[in-house]
């Protein structure tokens, strides 16, 4: 317990006052994967629980329509329980519309299968985030203590490379881009270039599934012969066959760390593992825990990349980091667009995490905009571990109310992500392409 300067307990009233859901749009670059291209802006969801002696815990979580819905029931009922009830958070029967989501794929097959639980895990995250921000802030304790302690001062992080164009296609209103063109392998190196130097990154992945597999397999020789050594990944989002995967794997095999789910499915994904020895790893056939036992029984995935969005928070992504570790399993992390509060969370978990042996993904130096007072650096790719109470992070209510504006003034074009939509600005006749694309 604190004590004051006379060595009494302070006690806190940390009973929730007030829960405050913010949505907005973030400008984000015409970076390219297998669905499209993402939109000019991007939605997110900001969570402000606010304790009844006015401690303000934050959490951050997708932010388009099906995630608002159920956030706004879950925050109404919020009033009048305890920032430290985390599992009774868990426990609260939050309906989600079943319908929106079952049977279908998470961003239009980016993040795997979507489900109702997953939705709501997704909605749940950024509550858990936020009250655990606000018991540190309230404790005087960094988040990672509350997890049990952090086992290192600093969390690697890749260098999230994507083919992109220079800018959004002419006539939609976006923010400037200064990282310019990638479409081939100079492209790419260049890329990689740029992300070593602005920001000290050692290991570099590659989103694929754009183009076909000879040019995307050519665009990480060209990283091997620039960057001899450093771990390299390549994801195409599902888009291969069994045979193409296969044959990446053989082209590829002495320069990959890992193949990042080359095919769509535990089945296919268990049959390019049995035939190579490349490591492969999901964000995408392992999102859920009910997904983990045909997947490691089969051996179908070698490393898993949690995301505390939607496996439902930090304390879900150390039992999955745990369950990784009694399976031989191993963890990293999986990330989207996401900003500053999500990576202090990211990185508030990850310092707990013992086996974390491969750098953890993240777009957010892609992100050119943040609701926080101060940009979260990365020093050597690595972000240091805050010591501060809860996340270690500040809002910034300016910027925060800027990006709402945004969101507000949308007539709904760009509320729900559509990576396919934005596509079509540019090309008519694009359709979400049919799986295996190659
Ligand atoms: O598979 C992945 O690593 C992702 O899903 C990350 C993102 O969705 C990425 O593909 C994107 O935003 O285009
Ligand atoms: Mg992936």
């Amino acid at each position: 317990m604190r004590r004051d300067g006379g060595g009494l307990p302070v006690t806190r009233d940390l009973t929730i006052a007030e829960v405050r859901l913010t949505p907005i749009l973030v400008a984000d670059p015409p970076l390219l994967n297998t669905q499209g291209v993402h939109q000019p802006y991007t939605p997110r969801l900001i969570v402000e629980i606010v304790t009844a002696d006015g401690v303000t815990g934050l959490g951050e979580t997708y932010g388009d329509t099906k995630y608002l819905e159920p956030a706004r029931s879950l925050a109404e009922r919020l009033i009048g329980r305890s920032v430290m009830d985390v599992n009774g958070l868990f426990g609260i029967d939050l309906a989600v519309d079943a319908s929106r989501v079952e049977g279908g794929t998470d961003a239009g097959g980016l993040r795997g299968a979507q489900t109702a639980d997953k939705l709501r895990l997704s909605v749940l995250s950024a509550f858990e985030v936020a009250c655990l921000d606000a018991q540190g802030r309230a404790l005087g304790l960094p988040v990672h203590a509350l997890l049990g302690g952090k086992v290192r001062d600093a969390v690697e992080y890749s260098a999230y490379l994507f083919y992109k164009w220079d800018a959004h296609p002419a006539g939609v209103a976006a923010e400037p881009d200064e990282w310019g063109a990638a479409l081939d392998p100079a492209g790419v190196v260049e890329q990689a270039r740029l992300f070593q130097r602005r920001h000290g990154f050692g290991s570099f992945k590659l989103k694929g599934g754009v183009f076909p597999p000879e040019q995307e397999t050519a665009a990480v020789r060209a990283l091997a012969e620039a960057f001899p050594g450093h771990p390299l990944r390549l994801d195409p989002n599902g888009a291969w066959s069994v045979a193409t995967s296969l044959k990446v794997a053989r082209e590829l095999g002495d320069v990959l760390e890992y193949l990042e789910d080359p095919t769509l499915g535990t089945p296919a994904m268990a049959e390019v593992a049995a035939r190579t020895d490349v490591p492969l790893a999901t964000n995408m056939c392992v999102t859920t825990f009910g997904e983990i036992k045909e997947a490691f029984t089969k051996d179908a995935v070698q490393v898993v990349l949690s995301d505390h969005h939607y496996w439902g928070g930090l304390r879900n992504t150390q039992r999955l980091a745990a369950i990784c570790a009694a399976f031989g399993v191993g963890v990293s992390m999986h990330s989207n667009t996401h900003l500053g509060i999500s990576l202090a969370a990211m990185t508030q978990v990850a310092a707990t995490v013992p086996g974390l042996h491969h750098a953890c993904d993240s777009h957010y130096p892609w992100q050119s905009e943040d609701v926080l007072t101060e940009r979260i650096a990365f020093e050597g790719g690595r972000v240091a571990v805050s010591d501060a109470p809860g996340l270690g992070v500040e809002l910034d209510r300016d910027e925060l109310a800027r990006l709402h504006r945004r969101w507000t003034d949308d007539d709904g074009a760009l509320r729900d992500r559509d990576d396919a939509a934005a596509m079509r600005v540019a090309d008519p006749a694009w359709h979400t392409p049919a799986m295996p694309r190659w």
